[in-house]
């Protein structure tokens, strides 16, 4: 297993990561989520050798890599823009971890099969790297990491060069490609949803530090405090009580069995607030036509609410509307 403790790297007065600990269990994915400029890249370079950390120690099963240069740690890589070798084809992409590691042709052959077929990519392995799409490239640049079977596979904002509709659906092709080969990862992203796809454990970063870590429900119900909470979509946090799984604020009321009684901050995604019935009036001042729903700015007189109604009837700009709490879209802070 990798454990990071207490990791602190600078570039001259800039503290990028400051006294991080981390753990990634054998078979696990963890995806560090954060905004940009707050260290998550700094991180992962560090755990895999190409900066050397001020303070702290990255461990695989106990023992200290700090002697242990980048291609002796057994770790794979895959970065935003794939970084394919442009002169070699598809096959010869996927095959060179095995080449530098003396694998017999026949072993290499057969490896590079499987690996193409598990990304989605059999029979491609005549190809040009240049004449790929976008997609079909970090497809190649997985298989290849994936090749020499890497005891962690690193990836740095894998998805994030492709367009929406690629990532969402090669999330969920990189999701399966982990799960059925086992891999131990550790993802960078700062992007909610591929970090809630991808990850077994996110660790939220802000500042150089890590804010939460924790099971993808649990960070997503529950954000440790409001920066958090904000990050992760909650444009609005408010107080509100909760009694035997019901929450009361401002807003209204519904039931939320998961929720802990007692007096809480309750922060509200978009998603929180739906248009049909409900205790707020409000007017439309702004809509945007979301694939599966629309997003609403809804101005009640005293608050500007982002809220969201289904495409079919969706209010016009200038509509009076009613509001009600989605449990869905709400999160208890702390
Ligand atoms: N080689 C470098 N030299 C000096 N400063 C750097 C270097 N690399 C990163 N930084 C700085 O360190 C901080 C953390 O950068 P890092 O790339 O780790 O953030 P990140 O969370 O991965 O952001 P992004 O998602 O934008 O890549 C930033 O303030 C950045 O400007």
């Amino acid at each position: 297993m990798l454990r990071v403790e207490e990791i602190t790297v600078r570039y001259g007065a800039l503290t990028a990561v400051s006294d991080v600990d981390i753990e990634v269990a054998d078979g696990e994915v963890v995806a560090l989520l954060g905004p940009s400029g707050c260290g998550k890249s700094t991180l992962l370079r560090a755990v895999a050798g190409l900066e050397r950390p001020a303070a702290g120690v990255v461990r695989w099963d106990g023992v200290d890599l700090g002697r242990t240069p980048v291609h002796r740690r057994g770790f794979g890589l895959v970065f935003q823009d794939g970084q394919l070798f442009p002169h070699r084809d598809v096959a010869g992409n996927v095959a060179f971890g095995l080449r530098m590691r003396g694998v017999a042709k026949g072993e290499r052959v057969a490896r590079v099969g499987e690996l193409l077929e598990m990304v989605g990519l059999a029979g491609y392995g005549a190809r040009r790297v240049t004449e790929l799409s976008g997609g079909e490239q970090q497809r190649v640049a997985l298989a290849r990491a994936l090749a020499p079977r890497p005891r962690l596979l690193l990836l740095d904002e894998p998805l994030s060069a492709l367009d929406r509709a690629l990532r969402e659906n090669l999330a969920l092709d990189l999701s399966r490609v982990l799960r059925s080969a086992g891999t131990t990862a550790l993802l960078v992203t700062h992007d909610h949803d591929e970090a809630f796809t991808l990850a077994d454990r996110v660790a939220v970063m802000r500042g150089g530090r890590i804010s939460q870590v924790g099971r993808p429900d649990e960070v997503w119900r529950r954000p440790v405090d409001e920066e958090t909470a904000r990050f992760l979509g909650c444009g609005i946090v408010v107080d509100a009580e909760v009694t035997a799984g019901r929450v009361t604020c401002e807003f209204g009321a519904v039931g939320l069995p998961w929720a802990p009684d007692g007096d809480v901050r309750l922060g509200l995604r978009p998603t929180g607030l739906r248009v049909g019935g409900g205790p707020v009036e409000g007017t439309v001042t702004a809509r945007v036509h979301r694939r599966d729903h629309v997003r609403l700015v809804v101005d009640t007189g005293t608050r500007v609410v982002d809220a969201v109604a289904g495409v079919a009837g969706a209010p016009e700009v200038g509509a009076a509307v009613r509001l009600a709490l989605d449990p869905d879209g709400l999160a208890i802070l702390g």
